[in-house]
């Protein structure tokens, strides 16, 4: 199988174009290469896929083989992979996702791509969509219990389900590994959720991690970026444009709010092209 290694500020992924490679069983393919020992290595894979609606289809499969519906960082990879590798030849291009076709721009310096922005849509604030149990019809500060210690979340849906959640100090102190997972698979999270652990460092700047459902903690979530800039602002901490810090880089996160639309602008990088003998089982 022949795949192109990206990354969107060290959120990797393999990427397989569908164009040409058929991939039979993705969800076992993506465990296969995702392991950074015995495989690739990466935070899952990406098919780009032809699209009768769009330029092409983005089907994204966590480390864990489960699918998620939207990639932030991946997206961005998609469209320079769309224009670098022919599929395109314009800088304006429509991307179909499992939430809907997504819209986004190439910023090229000396013919290449320096950096790409994704018109996100509107994010999802309604509890049952994202979906998050509540009593209440949104859930922004509301409590929950992990492991016997009280949090305070807010839900947004970026077309995949997350829950921000604010600190008073930086989420470096925070050991992910272990409370990761209990938020991931915690019972109000009937699809299980991403979640975000963030500090506020000024009206414009944040800084956070994620730990991703289906691959743990990875260096950066586009998606993840979006819904902590939109729970920024809904809590009241940031203005509507927001400079998102995370362990591999800056994202710039901008929530038009008369347009009810999230922009999001950032890096996307080629690592190499590679080709891989599959096991038998999953070819
Ligand atoms: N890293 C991604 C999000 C990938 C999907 C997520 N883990 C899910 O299952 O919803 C991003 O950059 O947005």
């Amino acid at each position: 199988m022949k795949f192109t290694k990206m990354q969107g500020i060290g959120n990797d992924y393999v990427y397989v174009n569908c164009f040409k490679e058929e991939v039979k069983d993705p969800a076992a393919v993506a465990r296969f290469v995702s392991d950074r020992h015995f495989g690739i290595g990466s935070d899952g894979l990406i098919l780009i896929r032809p699209s009768e609606k769009a330029d092409c289809t983005m089907d994204m499969y966590n480390l864990d083989g489960s699918q998620g519906a939207m990639c932030g960082n991946g997206i961005r990879c998609v469209a320079k992979y769309a224009y670098d590798y022919g599929i395109v030849d314009k800088t304006d291009i429509a991307v179909e996702t499992k939430a809907g076709i997504k819209y986004l721009h190439l910023t090229l310096k000396d013919g290449k791509v320096s950096e790409v922005r994704v018109n996100m849509g509107a994010p999802i604030l309604e509890a049952v969509k994202i979906p998050i149990v509540s009593e209440k019809e949104q859930v922004i500060d509301e409590s929950l219990e992990v492991e016997g210690k009280e949090y305070y979340i807010t839900g947004v849906s970026m077309g995949n389900p997350h829950a921000v959640i604010f600190l008073d100090y930086s989420p470096e102190e925070l050991e992910l590994e272990k409370i990761g997972p209990s938020f991931e698979n915690h019972k109000r999270f009937p699809d299980r959720i991403n979640t975000e652990f963030v500090h506020v460092l000024n009206r414009n700047t944040v800084e956070m991690r994620v730990w991703e459902r289906g691959s743990g903690e990875t260096m950066a979530c586009g998606t993840g970026a979006c819904a902590v800039a939109v729970a920024s602002i809904l809590n009241g901490f940031t203005e509507e444009e927001v400079t998102v810090k995370l362990l591999g880089g800056d994202l710039k996160i901008f929530w038009d709010r008369k347009e009810n639309l999230v922009y999001m602008t950032g890096p996307a990088t080629t690592v190499f092209d590679g080709e891989i003998e599959l096991p038998e089982a999953i070819a």
